[in-house]
Protein backbone atom coordinates (compact mmCIF):
# COMPACT_ATOMS: atom_id res chain seq x y z
CA UNK A 1 0.00 0.00 0.00
CA UNK A 2 1.05 3.42 -0.93
CA UNK A 3 0.42 6.48 1.06
CA UNK A 4 -1.75 9.50 -0.44
CA UNK A 5 0.20 12.42 -1.33
CA UNK A 6 -1.16 15.72 0.31
CA UNK A 7 -1.43 18.27 -2.19
CA UNK A 8 -0.38 21.60 -0.09
CA UNK A 9 0.24 23.41 -3.78
CA UNK A 10 -3.41 22.71 -4.37
CA UNK A 11 -5.02 23.20 -0.89
CA UNK A 12 -2.94 26.46 -0.65
CA UNK A 13 -4.73 27.42 -3.91
CA UNK A 14 -7.91 27.16 -2.48
CA UNK A 15 -7.05 28.86 0.48
CA UNK A 16 -5.87 31.87 -1.28
CA UNK A 17 -9.42 32.00 -3.46
CA UNK A 18 -11.19 32.79 -0.10
CA UNK A 19 -8.52 34.83 1.08
CA UNK A 20 -9.39 36.83 -2.67
CA UNK A 21 -13.14 36.48 -1.60
CA UNK A 22 -12.61 38.48 1.67
CA UNK A 23 -10.63 41.15 0.36
CA UNK A 24 -13.15 41.82 -2.03
CA UNK A 25 -15.49 42.36 0.91
CA UNK A 26 -13.33 44.50 2.85
CA UNK A 27 -12.73 46.79 -0.75
CA UNK A 28 -16.52 47.34 -0.26
CA UNK A 29 -15.55 49.40 2.57
CA UNK A 30 -12.73 50.77 1.63
CA UNK A 31 -10.52 48.87 2.82
CA UNK A 32 -7.18 47.43 1.24
CA UNK A 33 -5.20 45.38 3.46
CA UNK A 34 -1.64 45.66 3.47
CA UNK A 35 1.46 43.42 4.36
CA UNK A 36 5.35 44.41 5.20
CA UNK A 37 7.77 42.05 4.68
CA UNK A 38 11.03 43.21 5.96
CA UNK A 39 14.03 41.59 4.38
CA UNK A 40 17.81 42.35 6.12
CA UNK A 41 21.09 41.01 3.96
CA UNK A 42 20.96 38.77 0.80
CA UNK A 43 20.39 35.55 2.08
CA UNK A 44 19.72 33.82 -1.32
CA UNK A 45 17.34 31.46 0.16
CA UNK A 46 15.58 34.84 1.75
CA UNK A 47 15.07 36.47 -1.48
CA UNK A 48 13.52 33.48 -2.56
CA UNK A 49 11.04 33.66 -0.28
CA UNK A 50 9.98 37.09 0.07
CA UNK A 51 9.81 37.37 -4.08
CA UNK A 52 7.22 34.48 -3.78
CA UNK A 53 5.02 36.11 -0.53
CA UNK A 54 4.94 39.50 -2.25
CA UNK A 55 4.02 37.39 -5.35
CA UNK A 56 1.17 35.82 -3.72
CA UNK A 57 -0.24 38.80 -2.38
CA UNK A 58 -0.88 40.23 -5.56
CA UNK A 59 -3.17 37.86 -6.67
CA UNK A 60 -5.10 37.86 -3.98
CA UNK A 61 -5.62 41.25 -4.13
CA UNK A 62 -3.56 42.75 -0.98
CA UNK A 63 -1.48 45.62 -1.46
CA UNK A 64 2.25 44.07 -0.27
CA UNK A 65 5.25 46.55 0.53
CA UNK A 66 8.58 44.70 0.78
CA UNK A 67 11.60 46.41 2.56
CA UNK A 68 15.16 45.66 1.70
CA UNK A 69 18.22 46.73 3.82
CA UNK A 70 21.90 45.76 3.82
CA UNK A 71 23.38 43.39 5.88
CA UNK A 72 25.13 46.23 7.51
CA UNK A 73 21.95 47.64 9.11
CA UNK A 74 21.91 48.70 12.68
CA UNK A 75 19.48 47.05 15.29
CA UNK A 76 18.28 50.75 16.03
CA UNK A 77 17.80 51.49 12.11
CA UNK A 78 15.59 48.06 11.93
CA UNK A 79 13.50 48.91 14.84
CA UNK A 80 12.91 52.60 13.63
CA UNK A 81 11.66 50.70 10.70
CA UNK A 82 9.22 48.19 12.43
CA UNK A 83 7.58 51.07 14.85
CA UNK A 84 6.95 53.46 11.42
CA UNK A 85 4.98 50.31 10.23
CA UNK A 86 3.34 49.85 13.89
CA UNK A 87 2.20 53.19 13.25
CA UNK A 88 1.27 53.15 9.69
CA UNK A 89 -2.67 52.32 9.04
CA UNK A 90 -1.63 50.90 5.12
CA UNK A 91 -0.28 48.29 6.67
CA UNK A 92 -2.01 45.13 8.84
CA UNK A 93 0.58 43.07 9.22
CA UNK A 94 4.41 43.15 9.39
CA UNK A 95 6.75 40.01 8.81
CA UNK A 96 10.57 40.64 9.79
CA UNK A 97 12.23 37.66 7.76
CA UNK A 98 14.30 35.34 9.93
CA UNK A 99 17.11 35.07 10.34
CA UNK A 100 18.72 38.12 10.87
CA UNK A 101 22.04 39.05 11.18
CA UNK A 102 24.71 37.72 13.89
CA UNK A 103 24.55 41.58 15.56
CA UNK A 104 20.72 41.44 15.87
CA UNK A 105 18.83 40.77 18.84
CA UNK A 106 15.97 38.76 17.14
CA UNK A 107 13.50 38.79 20.45
CA UNK A 108 13.92 42.29 20.24
CA UNK A 109 13.04 42.90 17.10
CA UNK A 110 10.15 41.08 17.06
CA UNK A 111 8.44 42.36 20.41
CA UNK A 112 8.74 45.59 18.74
CA UNK A 113 6.15 44.32 16.16
CA UNK A 114 2.85 45.73 17.31
CA UNK A 115 1.24 42.42 18.28
CA UNK A 116 -2.08 43.17 16.19
CA UNK A 117 0.03 43.22 13.52
CA UNK A 118 2.66 39.81 14.54
CA UNK A 119 1.15 38.36 11.03
CA UNK A 120 3.87 35.09 11.91
CA UNK A 121 2.31 34.51 15.43
CA UNK A 122 6.12 34.90 16.80
CA UNK A 123 5.29 37.28 19.11
CA UNK A 124 5.39 36.43 23.15
CA UNK A 125 1.96 37.75 23.76
CA UNK A 126 0.83 35.71 20.62
CA UNK A 127 2.70 33.15 21.92
CA UNK A 128 1.54 33.24 25.34
CA UNK A 129 -2.45 33.85 23.85
CA UNK A 130 -1.84 30.80 21.99
CA UNK A 131 -0.88 28.59 24.99
CA UNK A 132 -3.84 30.10 26.94
CA UNK A 133 -6.20 28.85 24.32
CA UNK A 134 -6.77 32.57 23.13
CA UNK A 135 -5.07 33.05 19.73
CA UNK A 136 -4.69 36.20 18.33
CA UNK A 137 -2.62 34.86 15.36
CA UNK A 138 -1.77 31.41 15.23
CA UNK A 139 2.26 30.85 13.59
CA UNK A 140 1.51 30.45 9.83
CA UNK A 141 3.27 26.81 9.74
CA UNK A 142 1.60 24.91 12.21
CA UNK A 143 -1.97 26.87 11.02
CA UNK A 144 -1.33 25.35 7.37
CA UNK A 145 -0.37 21.67 9.05
CA UNK A 146 -3.96 22.09 11.12
CA UNK A 147 -5.62 23.54 7.71
CA UNK A 148 -4.17 20.70 5.72
CA UNK A 149 -5.27 17.95 8.62
CA UNK A 150 -8.70 19.54 8.64
CA UNK A 151 -8.86 19.06 5.20
CA UNK A 152 -8.19 15.21 4.57
CA UNK A 153 -10.56 14.74 7.42
CA UNK A 154 -7.78 13.63 10.07
CA UNK A 155 -9.49 12.79 13.52
CA UNK A 156 -7.57 14.64 15.99
CA UNK A 157 -9.68 14.26 18.88
CA UNK A 158 -7.86 11.33 21.21
CA UNK A 159 -5.48 10.68 18.48
CA UNK A 160 -1.80 10.40 19.59
CA UNK A 161 -0.13 12.77 17.76
CA UNK A 162 3.77 13.08 18.08
CA UNK A 163 5.74 16.21 16.76
CA UNK A 164 9.56 15.77 15.89
CA UNK A 165 11.09 19.33 16.31
CA UNK A 166 10.52 21.50 19.16
CA UNK A 167 11.17 25.35 18.00
CA UNK A 168 8.91 28.30 18.66
CA UNK A 169 8.31 28.71 15.19
CA UNK A 170 6.95 25.45 14.59
CA UNK A 171 7.21 22.25 17.26
CA UNK A 172 5.61 24.44 20.34
CA UNK A 173 2.82 26.26 18.83
CA UNK A 174 2.32 22.96 16.13
CA UNK A 175 1.82 21.16 19.93
CA UNK A 176 -0.64 24.07 21.33
CA UNK A 177 -2.55 23.71 18.24
CA UNK A 178 -2.98 19.36 17.79
CA UNK A 179 -4.19 19.91 22.10
CA UNK A 180 -6.86 22.62 21.43
CA UNK A 181 -7.90 20.35 19.28
CA UNK A 182 -8.18 17.21 21.65
CA UNK A 183 -5.06 15.34 20.43
CA UNK A 184 -3.11 13.54 22.84
CA UNK A 185 0.93 15.54 22.51
CA UNK A 186 4.16 14.12 22.65
CA UNK A 187 6.63 16.71 21.89
CA UNK A 188 9.77 15.20 20.93
CA UNK A 189 13.51 17.20 20.82
CA UNK A 190 17.14 16.03 20.01
CA UNK A 191 17.82 14.51 23.30
CA UNK A 192 14.95 12.40 22.87
CA UNK A 193 16.03 8.73 23.48
CA UNK A 194 14.88 6.19 21.60
CA UNK A 195 13.03 8.55 18.89
CA UNK A 196 11.68 5.77 16.46
CA UNK A 197 9.41 4.45 19.97
CA UNK A 198 7.67 7.51 20.08
CA UNK A 199 7.00 8.73 16.17
CA UNK A 200 6.11 4.81 15.99
CA UNK A 201 3.13 5.56 18.39
CA UNK A 202 1.83 8.48 16.20
CA UNK A 203 -1.55 8.18 14.22
CA UNK A 204 -0.31 11.83 13.16
CA UNK A 205 3.50 12.51 13.13
CA UNK A 206 4.89 15.93 12.41
CA UNK A 207 8.36 16.74 11.54
CA UNK A 208 9.99 19.92 12.07
CA UNK A 209 13.81 19.01 12.34
CA UNK A 210 16.00 20.62 9.51
CA UNK A 211 17.46 17.38 9.39
CA UNK A 212 16.94 15.28 6.24
CA UNK A 213 16.28 11.54 6.62
CA UNK A 214 15.74 11.98 10.10
CA UNK A 215 12.23 9.98 10.07
CA UNK A 216 12.43 6.66 8.22
CA UNK A 217 9.58 4.42 7.14
CA UNK A 218 10.50 1.62 9.84
CA UNK A 219 9.86 4.91 12.43
CA UNK A 220 5.92 5.17 11.16
CA UNK A 221 2.94 3.45 12.34
CA UNK A 222 1.33 1.68 9.32
CA UNK A 223 -1.74 4.54 8.16
CA UNK A 224 -0.28 7.00 10.31
CA UNK A 225 -0.71 10.96 8.73
CA UNK A 226 3.02 12.14 8.06
CA UNK A 227 3.21 15.39 7.83
CA UNK A 228 6.97 16.92 6.76
CA UNK A 229 7.73 20.58 7.54
CA UNK A 230 11.34 19.89 6.64
CA UNK A 231 12.58 21.90 3.39
CA UNK A 232 16.25 21.29 3.12
CA UNK A 233 18.73 21.86 -0.05
CA UNK A 234 20.70 18.75 -0.33
CA UNK A 235 24.45 19.42 -1.91
CA UNK A 236 23.02 17.73 -5.77
CA UNK A 237 20.45 20.68 -5.73
CA UNK A 238 17.57 18.84 -4.71
CA UNK A 239 14.79 19.63 -1.71
CA UNK A 240 13.73 17.67 0.13
CA UNK A 241 11.90 17.45 3.59
CA UNK A 242 13.20 15.56 7.26
CA UNK A 243 10.68 12.46 6.41
CA UNK A 244 12.84 9.74 3.80
CA UNK A 245 10.00 10.15 1.52
CA UNK A 246 9.76 6.66 -0.37
CA UNK A 247 10.63 4.24 3.05
CA UNK A 248 7.85 6.04 4.37
CA UNK A 249 5.00 6.41 2.36
CA UNK A 250 5.20 2.56 1.95
CA UNK A 251 4.05 2.32 5.09
CA UNK A 252 2.07 5.92 6.02
CA UNK A 253 -1.22 6.38 5.56
CA UNK A 254 -1.18 9.92 3.93
CA UNK A 255 1.84 11.97 3.61
CA UNK A 256 3.13 15.41 2.19
CA UNK A 257 5.65 16.05 -0.01
CA UNK A 258 8.80 18.38 -0.29
CA UNK A 259 8.48 20.64 -2.31
CA UNK A 260 5.02 21.16 -2.75
CA UNK A 261 3.62 19.97 1.12
CA UNK A 262 3.57 22.42 3.86
CA UNK A 263 5.84 25.13 2.20
CA UNK A 264 2.73 26.80 -0.09
CA UNK A 265 0.60 26.46 2.90
CA UNK A 266 2.98 28.26 5.09
CA UNK A 267 2.57 30.98 2.47
CA UNK A 268 -0.87 30.71 2.08
CA UNK A 269 -1.63 31.17 6.05
CA UNK A 270 0.51 34.61 5.89
CA UNK A 271 -2.25 35.99 3.76
CA UNK A 272 -5.12 34.29 6.25
CA UNK A 273 -3.57 36.10 9.01
CA UNK A 274 -3.18 39.58 7.17
CA UNK A 275 -6.58 39.07 5.93
CA UNK A 276 -7.63 38.30 9.74
CA UNK A 277 -5.56 41.54 10.87
CA UNK A 278 -7.33 44.10 8.67
CA UNK A 279 -10.28 42.44 9.55
CA UNK A 280 -10.48 42.85 13.26
CA UNK A 281 -8.86 46.44 12.23
CA UNK A 282 -12.09 47.09 10.33
CA UNK A 283 -14.19 46.20 12.90
CA UNK A 284 -12.38 48.49 15.58
CA UNK A 285 -13.19 51.11 13.55
CA UNK A 286 -16.52 50.64 12.97
CA UNK A 287 -16.81 50.77 16.78
CA UNK A 288 -15.07 53.50 17.54
CA UNK A 289 -17.64 55.22 14.82
CA UNK A 290 -20.74 54.01 16.50
N1 LIG B 1 9.57 35.79 9.72
C1 LIG B 1 9.60 34.70 8.95
N2 LIG B 1 8.46 34.04 8.68
C2 LIG B 1 8.48 32.92 7.88
O1 LIG B 1 7.41 32.31 7.64
C3 LIG B 1 9.73 32.48 7.35
C4 LIG B 1 10.88 33.21 7.68
N3 LIG B 1 10.78 34.29 8.49
N4 LIG B 1 12.08 32.83 7.21
C5 LIG B 1 12.22 31.74 6.27
C6 LIG B 1 11.15 30.69 6.48
C7 LIG B 1 10.98 29.73 5.33
N5 LIG B 1 9.63 29.90 4.86
C8 LIG B 1 9.11 29.24 3.75
C9 LIG B 1 7.85 29.46 3.25
C10 LIG B 1 7.40 28.81 2.12
C11 LIG B 1 8.20 27.92 1.44
C12 LIG B 1 7.72 27.25 0.21
O2 LIG B 1 6.68 27.57 -0.31
N6 LIG B 1 8.48 26.27 -0.33
C13 LIG B 1 8.18 25.58 -1.55
C14 LIG B 1 9.45 25.37 -2.37
C15 LIG B 1 10.18 26.64 -2.66
C16 LIG B 1 11.50 26.37 -3.38
O3 LIG B 1 11.48 25.79 -4.47
O4 LIG B 1 12.54 26.76 -2.81
C17 LIG B 1 7.58 24.22 -1.27
O5 LIG B 1 7.83 23.68 -0.18
O6 LIG B 1 6.92 23.69 -2.14
C18 LIG B 1 9.46 27.67 1.93
C19 LIG B 1 9.90 28.31 3.07
C20 LIG B 1 9.03 30.87 5.59
N7 LIG B 1 9.84 31.36 6.53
Amino acid sequence: MSARIIDGKALSDSVRAEVAERVKALAAQGIQPGLAVVLVGEDPASQVYVRNKAAACEKAGLHSRVIRMGEDTTEAELLDVVRQLNEDSAIHGILVQLPLPGHMNTAKVIETIAAHKDVDGFHISNAGLLMTGKPLFRPCTPYGVMRMLESEGVPLRGAEAVIVGASNIVGKPMAMLLLAAGATVTLCNSKTRDLGAQTRRADVLVVATGRPGIVTGDMIKPGAVVIDVGINRLPDGRLVGDVDFESARQVAGAITPVPGGVGPMTIAMLLVNTIEAAERSAAGAALQTQ
